[in-house]
């Protein structure tokens, strides 16, 4: 048994799906009490990492965590400290919220008072006391993921895994849901949430884990990713004039490299990013009578910067060797 010191441990795991390794050779660590955001682009291998966490999917190798617990070797102790909210849930035609947060709470094993108070505590923090007898097949996407998020916490889990909790949630919705995985967290819980968006989670999470063609690329703040090794910094300059004019100036001018023409203006880059190197190519601009109205260090995008690091050649997909192959499941 490893250290209870994180709540989740990925050590190498690996998952194929036929000729597709879905995870190669993935480990991380979640810390107990903090928030993790999992980001990845569609069909990077965050669900299938997650399952794995979950006791619902077994490693070709590798193994899985919880609470220092073996995923495959415990997979009833880790279903009682953990909670995961999947990316859909089944809806049941002519069942109402309370019916169905209550048959979850009777297949967990909370009996009489204890079920109904189990029950009234979700509703109440998810916000569906009101909706309490809609039918769930008649709910919202923004009431049917607060649906899924009550039935994942019936059993007040230490552990959180939540898969794309936000995907498809209105902008209301969204700041909802954000509101209470902070109280979940404000509470201790250990939440490991995935996204495809990171500016969803790069306010909430205490650290991100980027995720590329099955293989962890970066794990760390947001701030770590925007400053991170070959960060390129940007300067936008808008100009009273023809944008060609400083187009031009630009290529014929040293250390300056033209990024991009953009509207009334140019984004350009510098060999040199100190200060006084700036300061001297705007005075340089100025000496040449270009009619400078706007001069300034653009702050890099979080989206910018995942993306680089995407085109990286370390994010590269990585072979398949065929021993390695397994059959579908
Ligand atoms: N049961 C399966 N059978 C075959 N291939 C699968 C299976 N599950 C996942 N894959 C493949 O494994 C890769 C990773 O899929 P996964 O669902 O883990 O990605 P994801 O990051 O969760 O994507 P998304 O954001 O679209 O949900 C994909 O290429 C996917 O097609």
């Amino acid at each position: 048994m490893s250290t209870t010191k994180n709540a989740i441990v990925a050590e190498n795991l690996v998952r194929s799906f036929g000729p597709v390794r879905a995870v190669n050779n993935v480990s991380f660590e979640v810390p107990v009490g903090s928030v993790v955001g999992f980001i990845g682009a569609n069909g990077a291998g965050k669900t299938t990492t997650m399952r794995m966490l979950a006791t619902l999917d077994q490693p070709d190798s590798g193994r899985a965590l919880i609470n220092g617990y073996d995923a495959a070797v415990y997979p009833d102790r880790i279903r009682d400290a953990l909670g995961w909210m999947p990316d859909s849930y089944g809806a049941y035609d002519g069942v109402t919220i309370v019916e169905y947060l209550d048959f979850y709470a009777r297949a967990l094993g909370f009996t009489k008072a204890d079920r109904v108070a189990r029950v009234k505590d979700v509703m109440d923090f998810t916000g569906l006391t009101p909706l309490a007898e809609r039918m769930t097949n008649k709910l919202s996407k923004g009431q049917g993921q607060r649906l899924c998020l009550g039935r994942a916490l019936i059993h007040d889990p230490a552990v959180m895994i939540m898969d794309e909790p936000a995907a498809g949630l209105d902008p209301q919705a969204r700041v909802e849901l954000k509101r209470l995985i902070r109280l979940l967290a404000d509470e201790g819980k250990t939440i490991f949430i995935s996204s495809h968006i990171l500016a969803e989670l790069s306010e909430m999470c205490d650290s991100m884990l980027f995720i590329n063609n099955g293989e962890i690329i970066h794990h760390g703040s947001a701030e770590s990713l925007l400053h991170g090794a070959g960060a390129a910094i940007t300067y936008r300059v808008q100009i009273a004039d023809t944008v060609d004019r400083i187009a031009a100036w630009c290529e014929t001018s040293p250390g300056v490299t033209l990024v991009e023409e953009i509207k009334g203006g140019v984004r350009l880059a510098l060999d040199h990013n100190e200060p006084s190197d700036a300061a001297a190519v705007l005075r340089r601009m100025v000496q040449d009578g270009l009619p400078v109205s706007e001069f300034h260090r653009e702050a890099r995008k979080l989206e910018d910067a995942f993306i680089e690091m995407l085109q990286s050649p370390a994010a590269s997909p990585p072979p398949v060797p065929a021993a390695a192959v397994t059959a579908d499941a």
